[in-house]
C-alpha cells in the first residue's frame, strides 16, 4: 500500500526527497529500488529518527503494536499520514506526539473507537476530511497535523465500480 501513498505525495510537489524506512532493510531496499525505476528519487534510512528529521510529511504504514514514530523527531509543523495501527490494539505514533497534533481522520467514529493511537493518547478528533473539503473546518497547514486513515467501506464500494466501469463499460455482466 505504501507505494501508492508516496506516488501521490510526489504528485503534489516540485521538490522532494523521499526516505525510506523499514524493520527490515532489504524490504526498505527493495520500496527504494521500485520507487527509482519510476522516476520517483528515494533513498534508505537506517532508523526512523534519520527518516523523519526535518521532514514535512511523515508516512507511517504499519502492524506495529508499540510505537515506532517518537515525538522528539518530528518537526514544528509536519504532517502526519498514519495508515497503519488500525485496531485499538495497536500502535504506531507515541501518545506525547499524538496530544501535540491536531487529529483528522475519515470518520469519527472509527477514529475513536478503532485507532490505538489516538485511543490511547485519550485526545479528540479535530475534524473529518469530508469537513476540511467542505470548508467547515481549517486545516491549520502551520501547525504540526495528524491524519489518521481506517478506510470506509464506502471506499471500497466506489472503487469496485470504478473497476467495474473500466472493465465492463461497453459490455455489462
Ligand atoms: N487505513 C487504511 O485504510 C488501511 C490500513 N491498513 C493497515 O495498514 C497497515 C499496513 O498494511 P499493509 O501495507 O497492507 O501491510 P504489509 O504487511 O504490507 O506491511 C506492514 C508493515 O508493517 C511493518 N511492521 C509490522 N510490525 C512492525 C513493528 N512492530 N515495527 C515496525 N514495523 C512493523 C512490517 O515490517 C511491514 O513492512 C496494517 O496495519 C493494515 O491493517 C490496511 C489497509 C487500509
Ligand atoms: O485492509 C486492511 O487491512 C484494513 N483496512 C481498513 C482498515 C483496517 C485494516
Amino acid at each position: 500500500m505504501l507505494p501508492n501513498i508516496l506516488k501521490k505525495n510526489v504528485a503534489i510537489f516540485i521538490t522532494y526527497q523521499i526516505r525510506i524506512w523499514n524493520r527490515n532493510i532489504e524490504a526498505a531496499e527493495k520500496l527504494v529500488t521500485l520507487l527509482i525505476s519510476e522516476n520517483i528519487k528515494a533513498e534508505v534510512s537506517k532508523s526512523v529518527q534519520e527518516a523523519a528529521r526535518d521532514a514535512d510529511i511523515i508516512n507511517t504504514c504499519t502492524g506495529a503494536s508499540t510505537p515506532i514514530l517518537k515525538a522528539d523527531w518530528v518537526k514544528a509543523g509536519a504532517h502526519i499520514n498514519s495508515v497503519g495501527a488500525p485496531r485499538p490494539d495497536f500502535h504506531e505514533i507515541e501518545e506525547d506526539l499524538v496530544r501535540k497534533g491536531i487529529i483528522y481522520t475519515d470518520s469519527r467514529e472509527s477514529a475513536e473507537n478503532e485507532a490505538g493511537d489516538v485511543i490511547k493518547a485519550g485526545v479528540p478528533v479535530f475534524a473529518e476530511i469530508g469537513e476540511v473539503l467542505l470548508g467547515s473546518k481549517p486545516a491549520n497547514k502551520n501547525s504540526l497535523t495528524i491524519y489518521k486513515s481506517l478506510g470506509l467501506a464506502v471506499q471500497d464500494a466506489v472503487t469496485a465500480r470504478l473497476v467495474y466501469n473500466m472493465l465492463y463499460e461497453n459490455n455489462p455482466l
